[in-house]
């Protein structure tokens, strides 16, 4: 989406693009900006903004990682948590305060609840009829209606617990066989990908991405698609590219090939489905779009859209926040110990692993993935929202039609807000912490990793799960070490900005196991 810029390549192309056009721009940006002014006088008092360039704006101040430099800027420039900040052609709202993130995505969120254009998105998602990248109205209504009460309810995430403790085993086994074979390390990046691809594989088509090495097709596929939405696009920054018609045209065709591939796989396992070779005993996903296809009038581009959002918002979330944790952990080996011994206490001994009926009393556990979820929200951006008129937050108007980035991040890390804010401290979410009422549903604005309001990620209920038994199990058999090579205290938790916020390097990590 608009802000999901991929760090490798935005300065190299940006500079291209900058050199290509300053020339013959100069006289349509001195023609808009008179433009501009004139409807900046009609808008009245607008959000404060940092000195910019002309032609980029602020662009070469949002660098590597956006959601640190916009922190840094709002800390500066911002007034009520509201900064404008121009990213390249387009007026772009950043809301850094818990007040202003509660007016835009509670109080005002009828009417900035919808997504900027993004050219790319809409020719892989045969124009937006996903959910994500769908603009607010009526077809987002339908689509976000039917994900929430029929494919992602709390009763339809219970059920897919047989899959989601199927997986976990199979993950378990790699870190067994690892551990009896005394492997230096285990490679836990990619065995974390793998474990929620396999997970979301099999909750969407049950079996049938266990054919014809579909698991590892469809993750090339996610690949493909991050770099595709993830990566630098000019047009977002300087939408009029998209009058030259060659730019536009190579950008749909770059999208299309991916679309295709998109296409010829999911047809085949679409088709598998109605051909209904199989009956399973819980319905997947596909299952159950397919018996509401009626219903809610759904083509099969729909049902093709709605499933790349659902592989794509579900896996690479899922697997950050496991990594993140994992690295936390080892850098703070007490509260490791602590969840250890509460997932070692409640789980009767001997036990070949946790199942979601142990969960239950395992507060610390939910801490922890909270503090995670705190410091390392997948996705520091949230998904960029969309005015649709002029909107007044605190004596400032918010232009129509202009994109609006939460940053999540900071407001997970606003030192007037959280006590200790930069420490991982899962203490703070237990009974007598100091934070024991505060939660990531979307009601506590300082704490949004999901979202909130119209926009909230219907996802959460599904993740929560599989984070907390995959958790609980990586603890529960195995002791965890950095290898010999590394000191425990320099975990790198260096971070790279890509669609969602990665770790720069893989994580190591040895297993120990603490019974066979
Ligand atoms: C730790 C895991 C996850 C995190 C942190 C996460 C986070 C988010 C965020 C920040 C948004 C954008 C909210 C906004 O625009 O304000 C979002 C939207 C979305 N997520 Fe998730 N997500 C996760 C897992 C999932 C899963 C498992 C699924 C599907 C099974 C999913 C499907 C979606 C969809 C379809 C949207 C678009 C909602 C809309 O535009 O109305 N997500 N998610």
């Amino acid at each position: 989406m608009m802000m999901s810029i991929r760090v490798e390549t935005m300065l190299p192309q940006a500079l291209l693009f900058l050199a290509l056009f300053l020339s013959y721009v100069a006289l349509l940006h001195l023609a808009k900006r008179s433009k501009s002014k004139q409807q900046q006088k009609g808008h009245g008092r607008l959000p404060p903004s940092p000195p910019g360039l002309p032609l980029i704006g602020h662009l070469h101040l949002v660098g590597f990682l956006p959601h640190v430099s916009l922190r840094r800027l709002a800390g500066k420039y911002s007034r009520d948590g509201l900064m404008l900040v121009r990213l390249g052609s387009v007026p772009t709202l950043v809301v850094s305060s818990r007040h202003a993130a509660e007016a835009v995505m509670r109080t005002h969120d009828h009417l900035l609840a919808s997504r900027p254009p993004s050219t790319v998105a809409h020719a892989l998602l045969n124009d937006s009829l996903d959910v994500a990248f769908a603009t607010y109205g009526d077809h987002w209504r339908q689509a976000k209606k039917l994900l929430t009460t029929h494919l992602l309810t709390v009763r339809k995430v219970q059920s897919y617990r047989v899959g989601r403790e199927e997986e976990v085993r199979l993950a378990m086994a790699k870190v067994s066989d690892a551990a009896k074979e005394g492997l230096q390390a285990v490679d836990m990046s990619e065995l974390l990908y793998a474990f929620t691809t396999d997970l979301m594989c099999r909750a969407v088509s049950g079996r049938f991405f266990k054919v014809d090495d579909r698991s590892r097709r469809f993750r090339e596929l996610l690949d493909a698609t991050a770099a595709l939405i993830g990566g630098f696009n000019a047009e977002d920054y300087f939408p009029w590219l998209l009058r030259v018609g060659v730019y536009r045209r190579v950008i749909c065709a770059k999208a299309k090939k991916v679309r295709k591939r998109w296409d010829e796989l999911l047809d085949k396992v679409i088709d598998a489905h109605e051909g209904k070779q199989v009956h399973q005993q819980e319905p997947d996903f596909i299952e159950v779009l397919l018996s509401h296809q009626h219903e809610y009038g759904l083509t099969r581009d729909h049902l093709k859209a709605l499933l790349i959002d659902i592989f794509f918002g579900g896996t690479d979330t899922s697997y950050l926040v496991l990594e993140f944790v994992m690295a936390e952990l080892l850098r703070n080996p007490q509260v490791m110990s602590k969840l250890q011994d509460e997932v070692r206490r409640i789980v009767h001994k001997g036990q070949e692993m946790v199942t979601e009926d142990d969960l239950t009393g395992m507060n610390y556990l939910k801490a922890v993935i909270k503090e995670t979820l705190r410091l390392h929200p997948p996705a520091p951006l949230l998904a960029p929202h969309c005015s649709m008129t002029d909107v007044h937050i605190n004596g400032y108007t918010v232009p129509a039609n202009i994109p609006i980035i939460i940053n999540a991040w900071a407001l997970g890390r606003d030192a007037t807000v959280w006590e200790d804010a930069e420490d991982f401290k899962p203490e703070r979410f237990m009974d007598t912490g100091s934070d024991a009422d505060i939660n990531f549903k979307g009601n506590d604005f300082q704490f949004v990793p999901f979202g909130s309001g119209r926009r909230i990620c219907p996802g959460m209920n599904f993740s929560i799960s599989t984070l907390e038994i995959m958790l609980a199990n990586l603890v529960y058999r195995f002791n965890w070490e950095v290898p010999a090579a590394k000191e425990k205290a320099n975990v790198d938790m260096t971070e790279v900005f890509w669609l969602t916020v990665h770790r720069k390097e893989k994580l190591l990590l040895v297993p120990k196991m603490f019974f066979v």
